[in-house]
């Protein structure tokens, strides 16, 4: 946009935007490509990116791809990772060849820690962590940032880049990032999975199938929004619902007897975490 000065001249203000000047992308799956599409409808060029990736997801044009890491690729100034976990150590002696020297790599692999990083690349300029999630292709990611002894205009960039694609909010504390992964990096499955059961829940009681599926994504949609936009807390939100001797209070007596609700939730979000802690091993 071009503000009008008080003249009445259009005034030409040059924006500074805050993407690398190239972008060296190694994996560009559901995570990467849906982050790429994000930032290209944001003004990322896409000349300024590099996917190397055998068979990437929706590859938008203009990107230079490559099925392999080839020794011509320029030094990057982000290295962004979006390969599996698993993957990191067949990959990692390929980007040898590559100089890291000015390149702050990002990734978004699961359990991986920064020494870990740093031990498989060790010539990188900085590195840091990401953990977003399936949202990040709508936009509305929630991502938790980590890094180590990062310098703020790195940290701004990160910061921006990713608040473009959602939120994004700094862990003080890098054990956290197992807790966040397997909270809303992961989460995203335990919600549909939610909303599935409600669906079946009413089926198995009734309902024809396709209703049922829709009022349960309906109703979750709104109620997300609701929480969303709302002071209250979701426990008070609940108590709000529920009328004294009314349906809700049935059923919130059945996900509430033990604790059976929180002791399945506790119980799956620790699993997610200690696959999280595994996967960095
Ligand atoms: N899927 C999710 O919701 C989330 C995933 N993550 C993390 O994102 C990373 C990627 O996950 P997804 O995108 O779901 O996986 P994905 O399987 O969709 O993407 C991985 C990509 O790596 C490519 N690849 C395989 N071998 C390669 C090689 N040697 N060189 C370059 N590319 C290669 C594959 O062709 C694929 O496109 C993982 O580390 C995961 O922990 C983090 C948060 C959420
Ligand atoms: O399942 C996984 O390992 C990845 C990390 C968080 C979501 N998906």
């Amino acid at each position: 946009m071009r503000p009008s000065t008080s003249s009445g001249q259009t005034e030409v203000v040059r924006v500074t935007h805050p993407f690398p000047q190239s972008l060296l992308v190694i994996g560009s799956g559901n995570m990467a490509g849906a982050m790429l599409r994000g930032w290209f409808a944001q003004g990322l060029d896409p000349a300024s990116v590099t996917v190397v990736d055998p068979s990437p997801r929706d590859l938008s044009a203009g990107v230079r791809h490559l099925t392999g890491i080839a020794p011509d690729i320029a030094p990057p100034d982000w290295l962004l990772l979006g390969i599996k976990p698993q993957m990191l150590g067949d990959v990692a002696p390929q980007l040898a060849g590559i100089d890291l020297s000015q390149a702050l790599v990002v990734s978004m692999l699961a359990g991986v820690e920064c020494s870990g990083l740093r031990a498989a690349l060790p010539s990188a300029r900085a590195i840091a962590r990401i953990m977003p999630n399936m949202a990040v292709s709508i936009g509305q990611s929630v991502t938790a940032l980590y890094a180590e002894g990062l310098g703020e205009a790195d940290r701004d960039r990160l910061e921006s880049l990713f608040a473009m694609l959602g939120t994004a909010e700094w862990l003080a504390d890098e054990s956290q990032m197992h807790l966040v992964t397997a909270l809303s990096g992961s989460g995203p499955a335990y919600l549909f999975r939610f909303i599935d059961s409600l669906g079946k829940a009413a089926e198995g009681l009734g309902m024809p199938a396709d209703q049922a599926a829709r009022f349960a994504m309906a109703m979750v949609r709104g109620s997300a929004e609701l929480a969303h936009r709302s002071d209250e807390t979701p426990a008070q939100l609940a108590e709000r619902v529920a009328s004294p001797g009314g349906t809700t209070r049935a059923a919130l007596n059945v996900l509430d007897a033990d604790a059976a609700l929180d002791r399945l939730l506790a119980e799956a979000v620790d699993a997610a975490a200690k696959r999280s802690v595994e996967l960095g091993q």
